[in-house]
């Protein structure tokens, strides 16, 4: 570049945007039991969490996160317990609609990163597995980790599931070309 000369092209910034989400379910009453659906496995012989929808807080809370990322609304936004559609929904079939509205808004995801809180179950054998299903439903890398919260509080009492999510996302604007790239002929 010459000495005191400017560049001639500047590039677009994309500026990322963080978002956070949170559910919590408690556990169905023993006299209405529920599957329980957790990081988008259905984990057999478990108690299940009470739901209009499958009561998956580790997939809800990764759909509401990325909606605070894009900051357009919430869960009860754009999947409220008023539409009847949604009874039932399992929470893969959220995350990847979330995904899909957060995509038509001109987003795409970095990132999705949820942590539950629960006694049970043990989440580590099946961890990978979670996290295959989230990512392929979200079309984007999705991690979990589990952690307990030492018997204390409600989750420590079994009374229900908590997870919290962030979410990476960025605008899906088309880089501008490096200058220094050479110039399609023709
Ligand atoms: N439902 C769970 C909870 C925890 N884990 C794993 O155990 C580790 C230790 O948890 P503490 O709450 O005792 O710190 C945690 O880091 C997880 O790896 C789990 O697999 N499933
Ligand atoms: C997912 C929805 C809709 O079926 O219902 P729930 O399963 O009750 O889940 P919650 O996280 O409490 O709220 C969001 C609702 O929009």
């Amino acid at each position: 570049m010459t000495a005191g000369k400017a560049p001639t092209a500047t590039f677009a910034s994309v500026i990322p945007r963080t978002g956070i989400g949170i559910d919590v379910h408690a556990y169905a009453p023993r006299d209405a039991p529920q599957p329980l659906w957790l990081g988008g496995l259905f984990w057999d012989g478990e108690p299940g969490l009470a739901g209009h929808s499958d009561g998956d807080p580790v997939a809800h809370a990764a759909a509401d996160a990325l909606f605070s990322a894009c900051g357009i609304g919430d869960l009860g936004t754009h999947f409220g317990t008023d539409r009847p559609e949604y009874a039932g929904a399992s929470g893969v079939t959220l995350l990847a609609e979330a995904a899909r509205i957060v995509r038509a808004g001109g987003f795409e995801i970095g990132n999705i990163a949820v942590q539950f809180v629960a006694n049970r179950p043990k989440f580590g054998p099946r961890r990978e597995e979670s996290q295959r299903v989230l990512s392929s439903a979200a079309g984007a890398p999705v991690s979990v980790s589990a952690t307990t919260s030492d018997r204390l509080g409600f989750t420590g009492r079994g009374e229900g599931i908590s997870a919290v999510a962030t979410a990476l996302v960025y605008p899906a604007v088309p880089a501008a070309p490096h200058p220094a790239a050479p110039q399609a002929s023709g």
